[in-house]
């Protein structure tokens, strides 16, 4: 049987004042494989990724998930601290307490996984949105994260960097063995995962091949292909 990185079971939460958005959800995604997380405005996608990343506590149910856990929000300026885009990635590592080589080597493998080898000392204000995403991910590499959750990533991006990213971590996923789990309302990002979740008011109403999730949402927003 696969092995799996993020194993949820009968989650249950509710926010404080009591509005409930999760009553009984279960879901597994694959060790080393790539998924999404699809579903309309307010049916708890963000609140679910908040739930895996240990930000938000469940009211009830079971959350497993291989650590370390990475986190990339949809605006990157809402997650990079430091003025250039090595120190960014080191800054993620202070924690591990690592001698100043390791921390450089670490640095800089994690910047050639993203293609930003040559743009360790660049400003992080001189950088697109999709290249700060990116130095974003390369902070999770860095860390050694065993998956990476990312909430609308290519949301704020233009459309030809939005295909980019999500080939980039599609291919990240295969070289390094991460399991990643991406939400988005882009159909045209389905193609580059291995399944896809479809979330309705909380509840998981269909799982699986991203091809026949793809349809069905078509045939829903009245999209032919
Ligand atoms: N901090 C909060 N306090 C109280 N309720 C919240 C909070 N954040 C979100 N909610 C509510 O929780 C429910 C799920 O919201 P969530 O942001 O997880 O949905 P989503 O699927 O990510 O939506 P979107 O696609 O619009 O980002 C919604 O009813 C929302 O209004």
């Amino acid at each position: 049987m696969t092995e799996s990185a993020i194993k949820v079971r009968d989650l249950c939460f509710s926010w404080p004042k009591g509005e409930s958005v999760f009553k009984s959800c279960s879901l597994d995604v694959p060790k080393g494989q790539f998924w999404m997380l699809l579903g309309t405005n307010g049916s708890g996608k963000s609140t679910l990724l908040r739930l895996l990343a240990g930000l938000l506590t469940p009211s009830s149910g079971e959350v497993q998930i291989s650590q370390p856990v990475g986190f990339v929000f949809q605006n990157p300026d809402h997650q990079l601290v430091m003025p250039t885009v090595g120190a960014d990635v080191a800054f993620g590592l202070v924690a591990e307490n690592l001698p100043q080589r390791q921390v450089r080597q670490r640095v800089e493998e994690a910047l050639a996984a993203v293609n930003l080898w040559s743009l360790q000392r660049r400003p992080i204000y001189a950088l697109s949105g999709g290249q700060k995403q990116r130095v974003a991910i390369a902070g999770a590499i860095a860390r050694r994260c065993e998956v990476l959750l990312l909430d609308e990533p290519t949301a704020l991006l233009d459309p030809d960097s939005q295909l980019d990213l999500v080939k980039q971590v599609q291919r990240l996923v295969k070289s390094q063995g991460i399991t990643a789990l991406w939400v988005t309302h882009r159909l045209d990002e389905l193609n580059y995962c291995d399944g896809a979740f479809l979330l309705e008011k909380g509840q998981l109403v269909d799982r699986g091949d991203p091809d026949r999730l793809k349809q069905r949402l078509m045939q829903v927003e009245g999209i032919s292909s």
